[in-house]
């Protein structure tokens, strides 16, 4: 396993300057947790196939090793974050209050059971993929819930979503944003966050700061948190993330950091472009991909300091290209359409990430191969593509962006 005990800064001031270091999660277990009872509840829209998942996934590693950018895997900073024993146990009881369990024999239980792991590795993937009942033999309860849950074979639910780690923190300049998650699910899955940044010694050294905080009471998630420059930041206004949210880190942001603007993209509240990534992301410094949809409706807000410590909110009403310029200081700007101008390649490929690049530089993108029109499209515009598989992947509904979490990149 590798250690990471030097000083890890962290330093994501753009959404496309070159990538240096990035956070993953190998899908685990948690998919083999899935079934067509929990699959709606815990956000999947299929199960995929692990195996061929975590292939395609150690594809995508490859390309980010390839092309210059070190990878690092949640599952072992948090095993390295909460190796002392104190921390560590600290960690399962958090991890337990939040796993639906009442406390009582089955908790007790799951806590020996996981406090009985040697590798602290091992006892970490056993968090995320959760436990099914008959790995646990406690007698059957009589309570209420007991009966209502009796044909459900789980005891805690996994947690699939973990390889989109976009989505439960979010880096922004020098810190962190760590959310307070939309769906229960996928809230369990900041506790890794709050470990890794507390207790991770080369994090801990330079004491990271947070711009939000997962006990917050409105929700905001990574996907919708755009980076678009080193003093303007856009944020959906989403289904997974509420307008005051936004609010809320605008006014840290800009009590902390040298952010000066954060522009609000009002996407409507919608499965299908849950967060603001899934239809908008940034290519190049002058270019943007766009699913055509959201352009009919989409509302931007600027947020900005008012000088007496308050903020100032304004609608923009100009054009979206005319919005980036101002904003971006930027002469021209260029929308690339995700599937064109045919609605149903649009529909498609939007739903299938179309929309969701990862930049590795300017210009240069890692995208799924399925896409084939949009990507056509970005390679027409002059675009570099590294094109990875993804059937399985995508059935989680998330690409490459939602897929890593920047941590460096070259200012
Ligand atoms: N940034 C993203 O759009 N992430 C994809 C999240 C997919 C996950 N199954 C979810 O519904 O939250």
């Amino acid at each position: 396993m590798m250690l990471q005990r030097q000083e890890m800064p962290i330093q994501v001031f753009s959404e496309i300057s070159r990538l240096k270091r990035v956070i993953l999660h190998r899908p685990g277990k948690e998919l083999e947790n899935l079934i067509p009872m929990n699959l709606e509840r815990l956000l999947f829209d299929d199960i995929p196939y692990l195996e061929a998942a975590q292939a395609e996934h150690d594809a995508f590693a490859r390309v980010l090793n390839e092309n210059d950018v070190e990878v690092l895997y949640l599952e072992q900073l948090v095993a390295q974050a909460i190796d002392d024993a104190q921390v560590k146990e600290a960690f399962i009881d958090e991890w337990l209050s939040e796993s639906g369990l009442e406390p009582g024999s089955h908790y007790a239980k799951v806590k020996e059971y996981l406090m009985a792991y040697e590798d602290t590795f091992e006892m970490v993937l056993k968090t995320m993929a959760g436990f099914t009942k008959a790995e646990i033999k406690v007698p059957h309860g009589n309570t209420l819930l007991d009966n209502i849950n009796k044909d459900y074979p789980l005891l805690i639910d996994p947690m699939p979503s973990l390889y989109f780690t976009r989505d439960p923190f979010a880096t922004i300049g020098n810190g962190v944003a760590l959310n307070y998650m939309y769906s229960e699910t996928r809230n369990r899955e900041t506790i890794y966050g709050k470990y890794l940044f507390e207790h991770h010694p080369a994090f801990n050294n330079q004491k990271v700061p947070l711009y939000y905080f997962r006990n917050e009471s409105t929700y905001i998630e990574g996907g919708d948190i755009l980076v678009l420059s080193k003093d303007v930041l856009g944020i959906g206004i989403s289904q997974r993330t509420d307008a005051r949210s936004i609010e809320k880190i605008a006014r840290n942001v800009f009590k902390d950091t040298s952010y000066q603007q954060v522009l609000a993209f009002m996407i409507g509240s919608n499965r299908k472009f849950m967060h603001l990534d899934t239809v908008f992301t940034m290519i190049d410094h002058d270019k943007f991909l766009i699913h055509p949809e959201i352009e009919d409706y989409l509302k931007v807000f600027a947020i900005t300091e008012d000088g007496r410590g308050g903020i100032r909110l304004e609608e923009k009403m100009e054009s979206l290209e005319h919005i980036l310029e101002e904003a971006l200081k930027l002469e021209n700007v260029q929308l690339i359409r995700c599937g064109g101008d045919d609605p149903v390649v649009s529909a498609r490929e939007q739903w299938n990430d179309g929309a969701n690049a990862l930049a590795l530089a300017p210009g240069e993108l890692i995208v799924y191969d399925r896409n084939i029109v949009t990507n056509q499209l970005l390679e027409d515009a002059g675009i570099k593509l590294h094109k990875i598989k993804g059937s399985e992947l995508v059935r989680g509904r998330g690409g490459p962006r939602c897929m890593s979490m920047p941590i460096y990149r070259e200012r």
